[in-house]
């Protein structure tokens, strides 16, 4: 789609530093993972403060596909609430749309092969480009029959998983350097295979290292036996006994990687943003952001209060805004020098931000990211470079080089993280327009009233029940 069919939406510049309290809605990586380790329980579980969004709505639509119960209810306090019941054996007979959705198209395939007949995975164009073969083969040497001959292609969608009611397990080896999730797939599902796993990493490299010690701690919470090469085990060899998984009452953090956009705001206009909510202790890889932020120029604190903590981050005002004529607020940045591997998700936000800055930065560690929602390095080029910057594509990341930036279309690529780079470009930048900002609804539906009630210096938190958000799953026919 070009510009012109698409939705053009006016990123707001600000002419003061911002100054706001923001409630973050949950973690896509912790949502689905609870969704799915709910699936496999041997009793309900349930999920408070999930995250509703397309990506989640995804997994859940997946899994009620193949007979799991997933309702949405009211916690005791107000807060949403979504209850898991397993049900009686996963169904296939299935059909699961995955979108563009990496947990969903690497996470459910394992499932599949433990349902009682054929379950067909399909989703997005963009998806049957996202690698998943590490999936596929090591389903295979598991014991799962799969067809993913229809496009002609091998290790991609569209595929059908004909699910025989279990899965052997044991031994595999896995090339998870194009994605991390391709572990934590086998391994969430691993506690249901009749040996468990025992999965070696045989790639040079292992992206999104945060993201598999999340799959492990949800894992271990769960009640399954886990070993990695973190605690003791062997290098590169993570095994999951067999065993049943329990149910769990969990409540899902705010999403920190799609705080991100907020603390970039206080960053690039010398204001103070505080996140609702911030744990003291984490897996996600959005906690980087305290020590990102703060070597490009702001400061932070943890903050304890009433209700929990807080993260109060501080922008230092002073600043040249991306030597836009326009007057806009403008906050000190700094550049950066950076491994990102550990952390790839934030790439985009970080890139906005460093075009920002007072002196160049080296994005390194992710080349990975040329196959994530877009080409994002490709995608941050062209997007940066049409107003004015001045970024080179590396091998394994970006160059970028600040320089005085102007107004134009910021093209997106269906990519909520392009939406919100674009939209922290236009803070500093008059008359920047964002295509499609709906893209963001993948992972935070609410965006365009939560940036608009940043900049109001409201409290901006998701409305409740908000009319542009997906629909939650419902009680199944
Ligand atoms: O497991 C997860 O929840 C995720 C893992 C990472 O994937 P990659 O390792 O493919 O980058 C990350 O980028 C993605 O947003 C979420
Ligand atoms: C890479 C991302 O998502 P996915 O889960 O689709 O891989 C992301 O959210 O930045």
């Amino acid at each position: 789609m070009t510009a012109s069919q698409s939705s053009l939406w006016p990123a707001p510049s600000v002419s003061a530093p911002v100054t706001a309290a923001v409630t973050v809605p949950g973690s896509k990586s912790v949502t689905n993972r609870a969704l799915l380790l709910a699936a496999l329980g041997a009793g309900p579980g349930r999920l408070r403060r999930p995250l509703r969004s397309r990506d989640s709505a995804l997994m859940a639509g997946g899994l009620r596909a193949l007979g799991v119960g997933i309702e949405e209810a009211a916690g005791p306090d107000g807060a949403e609430e979504w209850r898991v019941s397993p049900g009686g054996g996963l169904r296939g007979d299935a059909s699961v749309d995955v979108g563009n959705a990496g947990t969903v198209m690497r996470f459910l395939p394992p499932v599949a092969a433990l349902a009682d007949g054929p379950v067909r995975f399909d989703g997005d164009p963009r998806s049957h480009e996202r690698p998943l073969h590490g999936v596929i083969d090591a389903l295979r040497a598991l014991g799962a029959r799969i067809d993913d001959t229809a496009r002609g292609s091998r290790g991609a969608l569209p595929l059908t998983v004909y699910g025989g009611g279990g899965l052997r397990g044991g031994p595999v080896e896995v090339d998870a350097s194009s994605s991390s999730q391709f572990v934590s797939a086998l391994l969430l599902s691993a506690p249901r295979f009749d040996k468990g796993v025992e999965l070696r990493h045989t790639g040079d490299r292992l992206p999104s290292m945060p993201h598999i010690r999340m799959t492990v701690e949800m894992l271990r919470a769960a009640g399954a036996e886990v070993e990695t090469p973190e605690d003791g085990g062997e290098p590169n060899v993570w095994r999951v006994a067999p065993g049943a998984l329990r149910g769990r009452d969990l409540t899902v953090e705010p999403d920190l990687s799609n705080a991100q956009p907020f603390l970039a705001a206080a960053l690039v206009t010398g204001g103070r943003v505080t996140i609702r909510d911030w744990p003291r202790q984490t897996t996600q890889p959005g906690d980087a952001l305290r020590e990102i932020f703060t070597e490009m120029g702001g400061s932070c604190e943890l903050v304890t209060t009433a209700e929990g903590t807080d993260l109060v981050f501080s922008g230092t005002p002073g600043g040249s805004a991306g030597g836009s004529p326009g007057g806009s607020a403008a906050g000190i940045v700094h550049g950066i020098d950076i491994d990102l591997s550990e952390v790839g998700e934030l790439t985009p936000g970080i890139a906005a931000v460093a075009a920002l800055a007072d002196s160049p930065s080296r994005l390194r560690g992710v080349g990975h990211l040329r196959l994530h929602e877009t080409d994002r390095l490709a995608a941050l080029t062209a997007e940066i470079n049409g107003l004015g910057g001045e970024v080179t594509e590396t091998g394994d990341g970006l160059a970028i080089r600040p320089r005085p930036l102007h107004g134009g279309v910021f093209h997106t690529y269906d990519d909520h993280r392009m939406a919100t780079a674009g939209a922290v470009l236009g803070l500093a930048v008059p008359d920047v327009r964002v295509e499609n900002v709906e893209t963001t609804a993948k992972t935070l539906p609410d965006f365009p009233r939560m940036w608009a009630g940043l900049l109001a210096g409201d409290d901006a938190g998701p409305a409740a029940g908000s009319s542009d958000a997906p629909a939650a799953p419902t009680r199944r026919d």
